[in-house]
């Protein structure tokens, strides 16, 4: 059995667990229950604080882990990093007030800043050769300015809604960061064999959410074009229409280049292109 930590509750936690289910895993979960054990695989799951996670992992408590880059740099632990998911995409950045003078991070020199993750924040104040002062705060660092607690704040921004509602402007970013997986470094043969498995599936889950199946017809004198542009996996899927002269292709893209493959596709002489999610993606 491989133990799994994950957020009991917040940003992270509802990727999470989709994460876990697009896998193939199912498991019941109770917000009330901190615990709970697959049951179509020999995994258990730890509902967590996101800050416990790492230390967790390091110490053999969890064996693997989904957690924010930010507070597993902050903690130190990065070595523990196995695979970038994706998902809970932020940025740590420095705000001042809106009507604040700022020209550029110099304009700190000799402030206070409050933040939650005072590790990442010193790290780049000393690369930048600035020296300020910093309150260490566990939460609603954004009301800091505001009441007098700080001259600058340094916390997470995603839309900077939140940024807004308090009267700050953003002025730099000091790290990026997404949900990782981590594990412990010495698992053990088993578990290890545990995790490679669990890598696999989530390989298919995140290729497929990258690729669509696209299907089309065209004319046979169209194919030779409508190859170059699907090259799909290996080579698109061919398949001859009732009507005389006429074909069927089938092929995978890239979500990245679909909307510029399709116009293609259309000046080629595509018609009836349908495009459709996938499931899973291997090989
Ligand atoms: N607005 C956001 N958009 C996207 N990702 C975010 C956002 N805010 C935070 N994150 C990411 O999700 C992680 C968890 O954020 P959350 O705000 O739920 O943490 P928390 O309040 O510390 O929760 P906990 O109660 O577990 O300690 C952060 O460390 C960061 O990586
Ligand atoms: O740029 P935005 O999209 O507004 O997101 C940023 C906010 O999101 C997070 O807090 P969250 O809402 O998770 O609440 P928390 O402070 O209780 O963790 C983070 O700490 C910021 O306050
Ligand atoms: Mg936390």
């Amino acid at each position: 059995m491989i133990r799994l930590a994950i957020q009991k509750s917040g940003r992270l936690s509802e990727d999470s667990l989709k994460l876990i289910r697009e896998c193939g895993i199912s498991f019941i979960s109770t917000s009330s229950k901190l615990k709970t054990e697959a049951t179509n695989f020999p995994l258990e799951i730890l509902f967590l604080r996101d800050d416990d996670i790492p230390g967790y992992v390091a110490d053999g408590v969890a064996d693997i882990g989904i957690v924010g880059q930010n507070v597993l740099v902050e903690e130190g632990l990065q070595k523990l990093s196995v695979k970038n998911l994706g998902f809970s995409k932020c940025r740590l950045s420095l705000a001042v007030s809106k009507g604040a003078e700022y020209q550029d991070v110099t304009t700190l020199q000799g402030k206070s800043i409050a933040t939650s993750y005072p590790n990442l924040l010193q790290e780049f104040l000393t690369s930048k050769g600035v020296e300020a002062d910093i309150h260490t705060i566990s939460g609603s660092v954004e009301i800091a300015p505001s009441i007098g607690l700080a001259d600058a704040v340094c916390d997470i921004v995603s839309s900077g809604s939140t940024l807004i509602s308090n009267g700050l402007r953003e002025v730099e970013t000091v790290f990026k960061s997404e949900a990782v997986l981590i594990a412990n470094q010495n698992l053990g043969q088993e578990k290890n064999r545990l995790l490679q498995q669990l890598l696999f599936r989530m390989e298919a889950v995140q290729k497929a959410q990258k690729s669509k199946y696209v299907v089309l017809n065209a004319p046979n004198s169209a194919i030779p074009e409508i190859k170059k542009l699907l090259p799909g996996i290996k080579s698109p899927t061919i398949i001859p229409l009732a009507e005389e002269g006429w074909s069927s292709l089938h092929s995978v893209v890239n979500e990245d280049d679909f909307w510029d493959i399709i116009q293609k596709l259309k000046e080629a002489g595509a018609e009836g292109i349908l495009v459709v999610p996938i499931e899973k993606m291997i090989g």
